[in-house]
Order: C-alpha cells, then sequence, then structure tokens
C-alpha cells in the first residue's frame, strides 16, 4: 500500500510547474507529495514554488523538506491544490477528514484553479458511506444537539475521542468531530448542504463536485479519473 501511495505521490508532480502556489493536503499520501516536492525545489528543479497548508502536519513536513509556506491570506490564488480522500465515488465525489483537517483542506481546495487527489484502489467506491463515515467539525457545545438532529438523517453519530489525550480530538479551529454514519447517501452534494444548515456545524467531509483529477494507485500502475 505504500509503494502505491510514494506512487501517486510521484505522479503528481507532474502537474506541478515553476511559479505555482500550490495547495498542501493532510495525511500519508499527500506526505510523500510534500517530501518529494521539497526534494524538487531544493534540487533547484522547481522554482518559486509556495505551498499553502492545510494543517499542522502539512505545515511540518513543508518546514521540514524545503517547500516555502505561505498563508491562505496571503495568495491571490493556488494554482492546484493536491490531498489524499477516505472514499472516491465513480463521480469524484470524496469523503475526507480522518485527519480532522477537513475544514481547512475545503476552504483551500474550493478555492484551487485544480484540484488534484491522490488515492490507493482501496479508496474506490460505488456509493459514498459505504466503508467510512461522514467527518463533521462541529462547535463543541453543540455536539450532543447535533448527534441527535443526525437521527432525522437516518444516521448515528460518535464522537471522535483522541488516543494520545484524554477525551475527545479537538481540531486546529477547537472543535470537536462527529463521525456520522448513514444509512445510504443517494446525493452527496445534498447532503453536504444539508449538514451544513445544521446551527453548530462548521463543515462536513463530503467534498461533492469539487475534484478535479483523481489519480488512483493500483497494482497496475497510476490511473487517472477525470470529470
Ligand atoms: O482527509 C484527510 C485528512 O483530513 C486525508 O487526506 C485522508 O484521510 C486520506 O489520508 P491518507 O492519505 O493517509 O489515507
Amino acid at each position: 500500500m505504500e509503494e502505491l501511495k510514494r506512487a501517486v505521490a510521484k505522479e503528481a508532480l507532474k502537474f506541478i510547474e515553476d511559479d505555482m502556489v500550490v495547495g498542501l493536503g493532510t495525511g500519508s499520501t499527500t506526505a510523500y507529495f510534500i517530501e518529494y516536492l521539497g526534494k524538487l525545489i531544493m534540487e533547484e528543479e522547481l522554482e518559486d514554488v509556495y505551498g499553502v497548508p492545510t494543517s499542522y502536519q502539512a505545515r511540518l513536513l513543508a518546514l521540514e523538506y524545503g517547500v516555502p509556506v505561505v498563508n491562505l491570506d496571503e495568495v491571490d490564488a493556488i494554482d492546484i491544490a493536491v490531498d489524499g480522500a477516505d472514499e472516491v465515488d465513480p463521480y469524484l465525489n470524496l469523503i475526507k477528514g480522518r485527519g480532522a483537517a477537513l475544514t481547512m483542506e475545503k476552504i483551500i481546495e474550493y478555492r484551487a484553479g485544480t484540484f488534484l487527489v491522490l488515492v490507493d484502489e482501496s479508496k474506490l467506491v460505488e456509493r459514498l458511506g459505504q466503508k467510512m463515515p461522514v467527518p463533521i467539525e462541529v462547535i463543541p457545545a453543540a455536539w450532543r444537539a447535533i448527534a441527535e438532529e443526525l437521527e432525522v438523517f437516518n444516521a448515528t453519530a460518535e464522537l471522535r475521542m483522541a488516543s494520545k489525550k484524554d477525551g475527545p480530538v479537538v481540531t486546529e479551529n477547537g472543535n470537536f468531530i462527529l463521525d456520522a454514519r448513514f444509512h445510504r447517501i443517494d446525493d452527496p452534494l445534498d447532503l453536504e448542504i444539508e449538514l451544513n444548515n445544521i446551527p453548530g456545524v462548521v463543515e462536513n467531509g463530503i467534498f461533492a463536485d469539487i475534484a478535479d483529477i483523481v489519480l488512483v494507485g493500483t497494482r497496475e500502475g497510476v490511473k487517472r479519473m477525470e470529470r
């Protein structure tokens, strides 16, 4: 699996050119991409490339591997954003947010001229929600009210607990994450909008209609899905 992740991360470098501002995603696949991008910058094969990190993880990796970092409010535009995903359906709708960075990821990826997604073949599903719950970032005081509200959607929600900290995961925005399992997601775009309408929801991990290209690492090589 690590080999497949490395292969898509390498392939993604072909999309990066001099003078680009690049959104840097979060997760293990994007970590390889940031490492390889840093190498090209250090070897001066790419010039004047800047990264806009979607998380502390992306920021730290960029600093470690030599990708110059800028903040979202310092750039006029983002040429391309590169990030992983937890599920991809045949229409290029995604579930993201296992790393709890979904809000900043969506802000940056929505703004990018091209959103390039890197996955291995285990992430491909026929229908979103088949394997993974939908992460929802919520204002802490509202977590229980929102979990109850989700019953209207026929979903069961669990407060995500931390593993190296007592209590819940706290996002980089100071919020909690609910992982919601839906009985069936027929219309990802509609559900994405509906979830964001619940008071107290900051953002949710359905990324419908936003990915432009998905690179899929398979045992037969890297395949490309495009709209
Ligand atoms: O959405 C994410 C983080 O919030 C990640 O991009 C997603 O979880 C995929 O991660 P990985 O490449 O480690 O499988």
